[in-house]
């Protein structure tokens, strides 16, 4: 076996997007506890993209850029209809989806840096409007376009609701899309940099990079621990299933993480919003059971709560099905997928490791017909 399966701990790019030192996140230099109590979420998208944050007439420009690409092709929202979407999951939707907005972009093909850019902020503003488009589509709901003057969290809310969302829903949406939307070279981003390392297109990398994150070993884990809280179903039940999972050495949902050992910064402010929310709207059972798995957990296994574990409630808390949890997660980290392949095309070689070959030596070929 290699020395580093799974490539843990082998560092193969430079980046100046996002950074981990212990359990100290920052993007772009800021850190995660500034940006989260502070920042909207467009104006971190503008920091990734560009290291800096915006100024008003900066950021005013952006929010209208992305407003003005939110509505999609009658096309893309009738696509959803050719298929019996409700046994589609939703995050296979939004990966056909994302990578059929291509076809409607007339300079998907430009690799210039300018197109290459132009494409992030498409993605990025096309992102909600195909979750949301999806979520009512398949309930046989009108799609409902973006509004003018809101912010992307609240729009992105408005556009699945189909009513303008309170304050606290802004303000929980946003920071959950602040809290996710870059973390240095998890599966996902990474796929997106081999992707695009050779030289294929962002949307492609994009496409690939969803594709990566609905394992629920990475993003989909937040849909797993909400199925797990439901199976729970009571305090009572906790000690029981945690036991069983243990027993035969299957794996707790939202617990663990590759490179933090002593705590995800991000969980932190996903508990107190699952605190306060799940308070506020009857679900406090849900964030109590929540609660005593992590401490069980910890106890016996000594892993902690990642950035999925809590979101579950949060989202569950805002009214939305436990399927729409990862792709809203894809509509966060679109932007910091986008910003690492802009970071790869600009200082590019592709990404090719190796394997040990461990399989059969020395066969011979032999005719089917003496083939037992
Ligand atoms: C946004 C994100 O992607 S955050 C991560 C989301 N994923 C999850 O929440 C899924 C559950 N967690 C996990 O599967 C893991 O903790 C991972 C994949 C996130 C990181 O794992 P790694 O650091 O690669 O650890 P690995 O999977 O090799 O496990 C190491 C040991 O810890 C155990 N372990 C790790 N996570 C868990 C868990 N959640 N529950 C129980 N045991 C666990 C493993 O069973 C293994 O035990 P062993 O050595 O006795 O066989
Ligand atoms: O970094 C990782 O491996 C997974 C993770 O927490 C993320 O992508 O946010």
């Amino acid at each position: 076996m290699p020395e580093n399966k799974g490539l843990e701990g082998v560092v193969v790019a430079d980046s100046k997007i996002s950074s981990i030192i212990g359990s100290q996140l920052t993007y772009g230099g800021y850190e995660i506890d500034d940006l989260a109590e502070n920042a909207l979420f467009e104006e971190v998208v503008y920091l990734l993209w560009n290291d800096q944050l915006p100024n008003q007439q900066e950021l005013d420009a952006f929010t209208d850029e992305l407003f003005n690409l939110m509505t999609l092709d009658d096309n893309i929202y009738k696509h959803f209809e050719l298929y019996p979407v409700d046994k589609v999951h939703p995050m296979s939707a939004i990966r056909t989806g994302l990578s059929l907005t291509a076809h409607y972009d007339e300079n998907a093909e430009d690799s210039s840096v300018e197109a290459s850019k132009n494409k992030a902020v498409r993605i990025l503003a096309q992102m909600p409007a195909l979750v949301a488009a999806f979520a009512r589509i398949r309930e046989g709901k009108e799609v409902v376009k973006p509004k003018e003057g809101l912010t992307y969290a609240a729009n992105f809310l408005y556009m699945l609701n189909g009513e303008e969302p309170t304050d606290t829903e802004v303000e929980a949406m946003n920071k959950v899309l602040v809290l996710q939307a870059d973390h240095e070279l998890n599966a996902s981003t990474f796929t997106a940099r081999v992707c695009v390392g050779t030289e294929s297109d962002v949307y492609s990398g994009v496409t690939a990079a969803i594709g990566a994150l609905k394992g629920p070993l990475h993003g989909g884990a937040n849909e797993q621990v909400m199925e797990m809280l439901k199976e729970i179903g009571s305090l009572d039940n906790v000690e029981g299933y945690l036991q069983k999972k243990f027993d035969n050495k299957e794996k707790i949902m939202g617990i663990g993480h590759r490179v933090y050992k002593d705590g995800d910064p991000r969980a932190k402010y996903l508990k107190d919003m699952s605190m306060k929310l799940t308070d506020e709207n009857g679900y406090s059972e849900l964030f109590e059971i929540s609660t005593k798995i992590a401490d069980i957990v910890k106890e016996e296994k000594g892993l902690l709560p990642n950035v999925d574990f809590y979101s579950a409630t949060v989202y569950h808390s805002l009214g939305i099905e436990s399927d729409l949890f990862t792709p809203i997660f894809a509509m966060s980290r679109a932007s910091g997928w986008t910003a690492h392949i802009l970071e790869q095309y600009a200082d590019n070689r592709l990404i090719r490791p190796r394997a040990e070959y461990v399989g059969a030596t020395d066969r011979k070929y032999e005719p089917i017909e003496n083939r037992s």
